[in-house]
């Protein structure tokens, strides 16, 4: 897949283009209902797909020190709409001018000027220019004076329970550290990502070394807690690797009177050298709340009851 940013960055020799414009983050279920819909449209026409979409998130830009918690990195959302079968992310960088663009300007430069879109797919929410004045209905008004159809695609929803998908709904799971509702929401387990980092060497000395995941700022880490789940080693070509088993930690380490929020987990039954490796940490179900205890030996006795735990909710 290619990856453009800014609009100065795109290929003048595109052709008529099938666009999706959206933030994306999470890539849920409904953003793959989306993306799907445009990949398929461009399949039809013979045409690329392209995904547009923003950095930072627009919350940042519009009121300034509100930060969203991020579900996917840019390089992790590159990831999973490749596999999707777009053919080319184009990142916006989100300013002051693009936010103050009117409706009719965006579509102009962005969709028509540059993108060639032909056919554009949107969430039948979707919202775009200054003070969000554009609409789905507005979008196809100007896209037949600028040539293009427009789709708005339904909102997918939580099955039982007809509750719309949305980033905010997954950012909610997370922070309560509702891993099986993330899950149905974005069709797959929610992922920390980082790099990993040396901590203060306890670990090992427990019986129970753990890989410290640092992750960027302002990423989605799920509720203080004991987790279920899997590690996993991306490769240099970001594509997914190697996937453990795992029992995750989430928390300060009050045991030891930690200040650092930290995401560690260990794999179970494995044992090598993960210091600086890039991996993700994947989020299955919740086991318990973090929990002071007054000893390492206390401490220990839990972690082996979470093991037990661990190895039965991932069927080994
Ligand atoms: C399965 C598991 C459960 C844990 N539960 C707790 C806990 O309830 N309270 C706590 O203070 N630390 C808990 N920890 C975190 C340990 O305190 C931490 O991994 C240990 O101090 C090692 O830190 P280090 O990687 O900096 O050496 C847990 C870790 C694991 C792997
Ligand atoms: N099964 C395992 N799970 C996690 N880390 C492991 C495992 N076996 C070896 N390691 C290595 O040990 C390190 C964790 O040991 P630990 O004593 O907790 O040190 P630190 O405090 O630096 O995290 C990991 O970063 C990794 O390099």
């Amino acid at each position: 897949m290619l990856r453009w940013r800014g609009l100065d960055a795109v290929p003048g020799d595109l052709g008529r283009t099938v666009v999706t414009i959206g933030m994306y983050d999470g890539v849920h279920r409904g953003h793959q209902k989306l993306i799907g819909a445009a990949v398929e449209r461009a399949r039809a026409l013979g045409r690329p797909c392209l995904l547009v979409t923003f950095d930072p998130h627009p919350a940042e830009v519009v009121r300034p020190g509100s930060h969203p918690a991020i579900l996917t990195s840019l390089d992790r959302k590159a990831e999973l709409v490749e596999a999707l079968g777009v053919d080319a992310m184009c990142v916006l960088p989100f300013t002051q001018d693009l936010m103050r663009q009117s409706p009719e300007s965006f579509t102009h430069t962005v969709l028509a000027s540059t993108l060639h879109a032909s056919h554009v797919v949107v969430g039948e929410n979707f919202t775009y220019g200054h003070r969000a004045a554009g609409t789905v209905a507005t979008l196809a008004a100007e896209g037949r004076r600028f040539g293009f159809s427009v789709d708005g695609v339904g909102l997918a929803s939580v099955a039982e329970d007809e509750l719309t998908i949305s980033s905010t709904y997954v950012r909610a799971c997370v922070a309560a550290g509702d891993m099986t509702s993330a899950t149905e929401a974005l069709g797959r387990p929610h992922r920390v990502d980082g790099v990993v980092v040396r901590g203060h060497r306890r670990g090992r000395q427990m019986g129970y070394p753990t890989a410290n995941v640092e992750s960027p700022p302002y990423t989605a880490v799920p509720a203080d807690g004991v987790y279920a789940g899997h590690f996993v080693l991306r490769d240099v070509e970001g594509a997914s690797g190697a996937r453990f088993p795992a029992a995750i930690s989430v928390g300060t380490n009050p045991t030891f009177d930690g200040t650092r929020r930290t995401v560690e987990a260990h794999l179970i039954d494995w044992d090598g050298d993960l210091y600086g490796e890039h991996a993700g940490v994947e989020f299955t179900a919740r086991l318990r709340g973090m929990l002071r205890f007054s000893g390492m030996d206390e401490l220990i006795a839990a972690m082996d009851d979470d093991l037990v735990e661990a190895r039965r909710v991932l069927g080994m």
